[in-house]
């Protein structure tokens, strides 16, 4: 395995469990290397190593369809020993505003829906970023809302960022 970064200059700890999937836990994560973080939060995606085998090709994936705003970024990787067992952390950027399906929900709860307008800047969005994973050889495989991360909303606008997440079952063609 390949590793941007080694656990020696990385500095971190978990402060509070975001949520789990079938290969990973993810934790919100905050600095304790200014430089590093930015001096803000992140998020990491953690298995324990002998179970890492996905969460280790997702972080792969990620490096080849690297640079584009519409596909989270992953920025390095650690392992970590927790309760005397090696963990494989996959570090990427934070998502404040959770997933697509959580913005949805939110629109049902308000008895509302996303206006038409909204839907098509986000289907632009990840259809540009969907473009680019095609671009370089990949198909996602597993797209679905709960795998589309928000961020804050753009400047001046009531629009958020979106992200796609998830490549855990991507492959190459
Ligand atoms: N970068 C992130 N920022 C904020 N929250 C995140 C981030 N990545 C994942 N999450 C949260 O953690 C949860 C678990 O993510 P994970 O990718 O492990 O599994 P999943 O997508 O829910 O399930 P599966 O991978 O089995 O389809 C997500 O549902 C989401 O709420």
């Amino acid at each position: 395995m390949t590793s941007i970064f080694t656990a020696t200059t990385l500095k971190w700890k978990k402060y509070k469990k975001l949520g789990a999937g079938s290969y990973g836990t993810v934790y919100l994560v905050g600095e304790a290397n200014s430089l590093f973080l930015g001096g803000s939060f992140a998020a990491v995606k953690s298995a324990e190593f002998e179970h890492s085998k996905e969460t280790i090709k997702e972080a792969e994936f990620l490096k080849e369809v690297v640079d584009n705003p519409y596909i989270v970024r992953c920025f390095a990787e650690d392992i970590s020993i927790e309760k005397g067992k090696e963990v494989y952390n996959m570090l990427m950027e934070y998502a404040p505003g959770g997933t697509l399906h959580d913005l949805i929900v939110a629109y049902n709860v308000k008895g509302s829906t996303m206006p038409k307008s909204h839907a098509a800047v986000y289907s632009y969005m990840l259809l540009s970023g969907l473009s680019h994973v095609h671009r370089r050889g990949l198909v996602h495989c597993d797209l679905k809302p709960c795998h589309i991360l928000v961020f804050p909303k753009i400047n001046g606008t009531d629009l958020h960022h979106l992200k796609i997440a998830d490549f855990g079952l991507a492959k190459h063609v």
